[in-house]
């Protein structure tokens, strides 16, 4: 049975130091959440009735260093600390993701941000405890006051993270009242370690797994060294150990290469090399236990880039990098958090991949890497093995602190599968009802995070508690079928305009910013926007038309209140970017530099709702197309011609662009094949511009023609890079190549193979200088 407790101090001690003991019976951990103005005296009872249980303990101390007068509050309990203690700078929280921790004390007075919050939670092994202390959650804190928009911000974020702090077993309140709500559950707890029956990999890598699961998966991982394409896919919630397992394996199969004469190199990817050496630390460890002893090289923050021996390399790369690196193995850790664009390239590239990847988590959701894979393993090219780790290794499985921590920061949303899409009605919702109604929360919140894996606890924060951030949504009557959050931006004071013509930045207004910077028009500063952060349809329900009909709800209704543009910023996927072009957005700005972490460009796209916006979009629009045009060979150069295919198609601004008749001769001559396509490219390069400048024309060449184009003649790219970058054969792009500058030789000159390959200075007049 639970039940909530209103005490005085002693007795909230007393039930305190009970439910420690029996958490270290039991293996799981207590949370113990302090707010009020004097906290310190509580903090300190409550260590010291923590150490009265432990004569020493591993302690995690989180805080801001460099905060006024958290230093000081460090100093003053640190001498109630007994044992190993580290002082963790949240900032780089993420370097200790690998350890475990019997106390983990949280300074809550700077800051409070929910990743930070998650991720350290995390640390607390069972039988310990999470201490959580601060004066007031809403009052000036960092990253609250970074999300306020000219001084005011909600607090619906907050309110909602109070109350489950209610509604949870495990937690232990000390603010105007002591309430304690102990574990009464059940928890499973892990039986004794045993080794799987038959192993191939050393006993030495077997003992260093923590869990049975880690020793089965062990195992699996050895599939890799037999023949043929073949991936593996690891996943599991966090705490369970699956990089650690990845690293012992890499020692493994480098291992079985030892003594071969082949040399063996492993590559291994991540979002970040921080997130990456978890895999690494253990390849070291495992390779340790085998007795050998390899070079390492370590980056400036000491985390290991490689691992060398005599016959063999583990090394890291960037997402980017990875896709064409050589090797025997490649493993990408945090899958789900890099695009899956990258992913597929991997496939296709490496004939040994392992996937390894959180499935929901802080990191975000990885529903849509888990779609890619669902398809890879429907289309049975390539083996795949699928594995899943479920125990925790840290604590008990039942643990109250983990139930607590996804539903206080709502990691398992989950979206509705909707049976009837027949009556849908869009809505603007109303942020405080949303954060009291767990169900549509855990709903809208659940489809934006299994679209976008980039979803973090930081978002949902700023997303309740952002003033200028609104929900629309459709609603169908089963419940919530697509979503979209929007950020109300632009109407800049000439300071800000200045302070962003002149390279500043500031937080918000990204899409005014970024038009400033690149159309330097000042008058887009003034306007105001709706910039479209997310939006989502559920997945069984894409394509359908859902979220081309939100949009025009929200164009509507953006009109409405008089606003001036509509607008997005997203990472340029193609098929993301054609539904923006098709629901008559303009392409205005592509980032000059593809985010390394998601191998994509990111894009703005914008719509203008009024005479002023669509005068200064039209420029926008112009620059933008002049500069993918003319710098798409340098800028733009490994934009795949996809992607430009469509931006091209969506910057309907028009230029006329005339063709001298020298090159229509040079064309002609190319045509019929007295010149080769080298000595009348110059002919051909203005005839294609003239094509993607012409927006009047009511006739496409095809998609198809329109690659060839952009990777040949716009980018340059040599004949035989073709193959990889478009998937066609040389002379399949030869031949389109031929037939696309024949067709716009026709159409715009009526010039053909038949034309005049040379003219008279008569015929030229004054076209050119005469020296
Ligand atoms: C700022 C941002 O959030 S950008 C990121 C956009 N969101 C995502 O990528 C999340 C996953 N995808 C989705 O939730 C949806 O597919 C959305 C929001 C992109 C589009 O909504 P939908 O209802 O699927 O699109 P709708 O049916 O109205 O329009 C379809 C067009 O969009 C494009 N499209 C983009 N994504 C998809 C998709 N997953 N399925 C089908 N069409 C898609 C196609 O060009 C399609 O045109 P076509 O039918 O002629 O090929």
């Amino acid at each position: 049975m639970s039940w909530l407790i209103v005490e005085s101090r002693e007795d909230f001690l007393s039930k305190l130091r009970e439910a420690m003991v029996d958490a270290r019976r039991r293996f799981y951990r207590n949370l113990v959440f302090i707010e009020k103005e004097n906290f310190m005296d509580d903090l300190s009872d409550v260590i010291s009735a923590f150490f009265e249980g432990a004569k020493e303990a591993r302690v995690a101390y989180a805080f801001h260093p460099w905060a006024d007068g958290a230093k000081e509050r460090f100093e003053l309990i640190r001498g109630q600390l007994r044992g190993k203690v580290d002082d963790i700078d949240y900032s780089s929280s993420e370097y200790y993701l690998g350890k475990t921790y019997d106390l983990v004390v949280l300074d809550l007075v700077d800051n409070f941000q929910p990743n930070y919050l998650g991720r350290l939670t995390d640390l607390a092994s069972g039988g310990g405890l999470v201490i959580m202390y601060t004066n007031d959650l809403t009052k000036d804190k960092l990253f609250r006051n970074s999300i306020a928009k000219r001084g005011v911000i909600y607090e619906y974020y907050e309110e909602r993270f109070r109350r489950k702090l209610r509604e949870h077993e495990g937690v232990f309140l000390a603010g105007s009242e002591y309430l304690g709500k102990p574990f009464t559950g059940e928890v499973k707890v892990s039986q004794a370690k045993s080794l799987p029956k038959r192993i191939w990999f050393p006993k030495e890598l077997h003992e260093l797994c923590a869990s049975e699961d880690q020793n089965k998966v062990l195992e699996e991982f050895r599939t890799l060294n037999r023949g043929g394409s073949r991936v593996l896919v690891l996943v599991a919630p966090r705490g369970r150990g699956k990089s650690a397992v990845a690293g012992l394996a890499l020692a493994g199969l480098t291992w079985e290469r030892m003594n071969s004469e082949r040399r063996f190199r492993a590559v291994i990817t991540a979002p970040s090399l921080s997130s990456a050496s978890q895999v690494m630390e253990f390849a070291r460890l495992g390779l340790k236990s085998l007795g050998d002893e390899p070079d390492v090289t370590l980056s400036d923050v000491g985390l290991i880039r490689s691992l060398k021996g005599d016959n063999y390399s583990i090394v890291y790369v960037n997402p980017e990098t990875a896709v064409n690196e050589e090797g025997e193995v490649l493993v990408v850790d945090e899958a789900a958090a890099i695009g899956v664009n990258l992913l597929a390239q991997y496939v296709n590239n490496w004939k040994k991949v392992a996937f390894i990847s959180t499935i929901y988590g802080y990191e975000g959701s990885g529903k849509a890497f888990l779609r890619y894979l669902r398809n890879l393993m429907a289309e049975k090219k390539v083996w795949t093995r699928w594995l899943t780790m479920n125990r925790p290794l840290r604590y008990a499985e039942g643990d109250p602190i983990e139930k607590w921590l996804y539903d206080a920061l709502v990691l398992n949303a989950e979206p509705i599968s909707p049976k009837d899409l027949e009556l849908l009605e869009y809505e603007t919702l109303d942020k405080g009802e949303l954060f009291r109604d767990d169900s549509s929360l855990s709903q809208v919140y659940g489809i934006l995070v299994s679209a976008h894996y980039r979803n973090n606890p930081d978002d949902l924060m700023i997303m309740g508690d952002g003033p200028h951030h609104v929900i629309k949504a459709m609603r169908s009557r089963d419940g919530y079928v697509a979503v979209s959050q929007i950020s109300e931006e632009g109407g800049l004071q000439d300071t800000m305009i200045d302070l962003s013509l002149r390279g500043g930045t500031f937080d918000g207004d990204l899409i005014p910013d970024r038009l400033l910077k690149h159309s330097r028009i000042r008058d887009i500063g003034n306007m105001r926007g709706w910039r479209i952060v997310r939006i989502a349809v559920v997945q069984e329900s894409q394509g359908m038309g859902i979220g081309s009909a939100m949009l025009n709800f929200i164009v509507s209704d953006a009109e409405r209140q008089g606003l001036d543009w509509v607008g997005s910023s997203f990472m340029g996927d193609p098929k993301v970017l054609r539904f923006w072009v098709k629901n008559g957005f303009y392409p205005v700005h592509v980032s000059p530099k593809r985010n390394e972490k998601f191998g994509d460009f990111p894009v703005v796209v914008i719509k203008p709702l009024t005479d002023r916006a669509r005068k200064a979009v039209g420029v926008a629009t112009a620059i933008f197309k002049e500069k993918l045009l003319n710098t798409i060979h340098d800028v733009y150069f490994n934009m795949t011609p996809d992607m430009a295919v469509i931006l091209l198609r969506g910057a309907k601004t028009h230029r006329e662009i005339a063709v001298s008749r020298v090159y229509l001769a040079k064309i002609a001559a190319f045509l019929q094949g007295s010149s080769p396509y080298e000595s009348s490219a110059d002919g051909i390069h203005l005839l294609v511009q003239k094509y993607f400048w012409d927006s009047k024309r009511d006739w496409e060449l095809t998609e198809d023609h329109e690659r060839v184009l952009v990777a040949k003649v716009l980018q340059g790219r040599p004949w035989s890079y073709l193959i990889s970058t478009i998937g066609m054969s040389r002379s399949r792009a030869t031949e389109l190549l031929y037939e696309a500058v024949s067709i716009l030789a026709k159409k715009y000159y009526n010039v053909t193979e038949e034309s005049q390959l040379g003219i008279s200075l008569e015929d030229l007049g004054d076209e050119f200088t005469t020296l």
